[in-house]
């Protein structure tokens, strides 16, 4: 194998928006490394529906978290997509542009090095590529939702546009046109003193070193780069040596800043005249072979929008939110309400030095007092949108949390025994003009030559809504950087 002009580590969101931007604008030679995967049954894949059964599959990482004071000491199970695609492989599809305000800190971050225009820019470009689709299916709880919460102030109600083609999950493969993809697992970064040379890798049981001309990009997410840089020996001096690991950079806040959206969800029993099935009757799934309408063409997390001035994401779906995919025999609705810039933040380290090794994970929610109190705020809010009409008159009564539990002591105590994930971890290696953070403006891991990251890792914190669009979106700025930085692209 001729050796690459650059290594891409990870097949995921942001690992083929890069191989397919630096294929478009260079003539390099691109290698993308992914992980071996065995493909969910074709059922849970094609039918929208059925996504969170994708989570199941061994399309999926399998993280768990460490215990969270905040949540009674639970442990969460963390997914995280494996495969070309990565974890828009099995994620719920939800396409959300991100936000003027996204725009405006990812700006500052950069210390004005990408403006704003730039990030709108290649947002709008980013979009372009995607194409997201409406939905051709909205649920009686949606649509009813939808009605309550219109006029209300400081809300931006949205149907959720989708990552899809032709209500189809969108498949990135075609992404990775033109690069080689080789399957295998990224150990570490390979060093000539501070050059990034290439990688090791476990392929097939074997070690074997990828060599490659120019440098490496790592896009292994939020979990997997900073692990990465850490078995690399980049990251916090002390942390590396109890590994015995050699320091090579130290870098303190390698898989510091963790941060992730909780999301407590508020269910209500309702009076939909059809309960949302995961197995529907036939005439269901004919109805969206051909029409591609109905139940089988939801996404389950519809619609919802920010709430609050911001402040609040809500989703809503027909299902309870804590039981699907197991059946129900009543129908239910969810209007599952997120912080969408919590000040909790949490840490990824090294488990072992072995790459098998699963991370530890400390996600720490609610590890900032403040966190909880203002997501009880946004219950009290999905609540009060839920005593509106139309809405009113379709809800029965609340099961989550409970009409009984009322104040915010009690809301809070619910929350630690119910909050999830929303399955939105970044800022594990975050890009900043500080010369403390991780990665410098452009994009490259500092100290270092020859290698870059670009991934939800690298997001200066949450964006508003969900991430996928704002990682590609940074994917899409970065390589036109890195194009730029390996000085051999054409047409910029
Ligand atoms: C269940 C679920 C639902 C979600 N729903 C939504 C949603 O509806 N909308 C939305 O916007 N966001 C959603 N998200 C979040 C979104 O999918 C992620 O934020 C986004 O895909 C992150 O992109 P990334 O490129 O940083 O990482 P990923 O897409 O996870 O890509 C990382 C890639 O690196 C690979 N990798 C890992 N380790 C190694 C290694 N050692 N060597 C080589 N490669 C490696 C992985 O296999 C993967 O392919 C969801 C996520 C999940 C898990």
């Amino acid at each position: 194998m001729t050796s690459p002009d650059l290594i891409i580590v990870g097949a995921g969101s942001a690992g083929c928006m890069m191989a397919c931007r630096l294929r478009a604008l260079t003539d390099l030679n691109v290698m993308v490394v992914e992980p071996p995967s065995a493909e969910a049954p074709p059922i849970d894949r094609q039918r929208p529906s059925r996504w969170m059964k994708l989570i199941e599959s061994d399309e999926n990482w399998n993280h768990t978290t460490g215990p969270n004071i905040g949540l009674a000491n639970r442990k969460l199970a963390w997914p995280r997509g494996r495969g070309i695609g990565g974890s828009s492989r099995i994620n719920a599809m939800i396409w959300f542009s991100p936000t003027e305000s996204d725009f405006d800190s990812w700006a500052e971050a950069s210390g004005g090095r990408h403006s704003i225009a730039d990030w709108r820019n290649a947002a709008l470009a980013t979009e372009a590529m995607i194409q997201p689709e409406s939905p051709r299916y909205l649920s009686e709880s949606s649509e009813s939702f939808l009605a309550a919460a219109k006029d209300l102030d400081g809300a931006t109600p949205m149907v959720y546009r989708r990552f899809n083609r032709q209500g189809r999950r969108l498949d990135l493969t075609p992404m990775l046109s033109g690069c080689t993809v080789v399957r295998a697992t990224v150990d570490r970064i390979l060093w000539d003193s501070d050059r990034a040379m290439g990688v090791s890798v476990m392929k097939d049981g074997a070690t074997v070193d990828l060599v490659s001309r120019l440098g490496v990009i790592l896009c292994g997410g939020a979990i997997a780069t900073p692990t990465i840089l850490q078995r690399s020996g980049v990251g916090n001096p002390s942390d590396l040596l109890t590994h015995g690991i050699d320091v090579r950079i130290p870098r303190p806040l390698v898989g510091q800043q963790l941060q992730d959206h909780l999301v407590m969800p508020v269910i209500f029993k309702t009076r939909a005249k059809k309960i949302f099935r995961l197995n529907p009757p036939l005439r269901d799934v004919a109805r969206w072979q051909m029409l591609g309408t109905g139940q089988v063409a939801s996404n389950v997390a519809e619609c919802g929008g920010l709430f609050g001035d911001g402040r609040f994401q809500l989703h809503v779906t027909p299902t309870n939110y804590l039981t699907f995919p197991t059946p129900s025999e009543v129908a239910v609705m969810t209007i599952a309400v997120n912080l969408t810039q919590p000040l909790s933040q949490g840490q990824i380290g090294l488990g072992g030095v072995d790459p098998t090794k699963p991370a530890l994970i400390q996600s720490n929610y609610f590890a900032d007092a403040r966190d909880a109190e203002s997501l009880a705020g946004g219950v009290q809010m999905a609540r009060a949108i839920a005593a509106r009409d139309p809405l009113a008159n379709f809800i029965i009564d609340e099961v989550l949390p409970g009409t009984r539990r009322s104040d915010v002591q009690a809301i809070t105590k619910s929350m630690s025994r119910y909050a999830q994930t929303l399955y939105h971890p970044v800022g594990t290696c975050r890009m900043c003009r500080r010369n403390d953070s991780v990665v410098d403006a452009e994009f490259r891991v500092r100290d270092s030559t020859g290698l870059w990251a670009v991934d939800a890792s690298v997001l200066p914190g949450l964006p508003l809504g969900n991430p996928t669009a704002s990682v590609m979106t940074m994917a899409y700025l970065a390589a036109d950087q890195i194009a730029r930085d390996t000085h051999i692209s054409h047409g910029i």
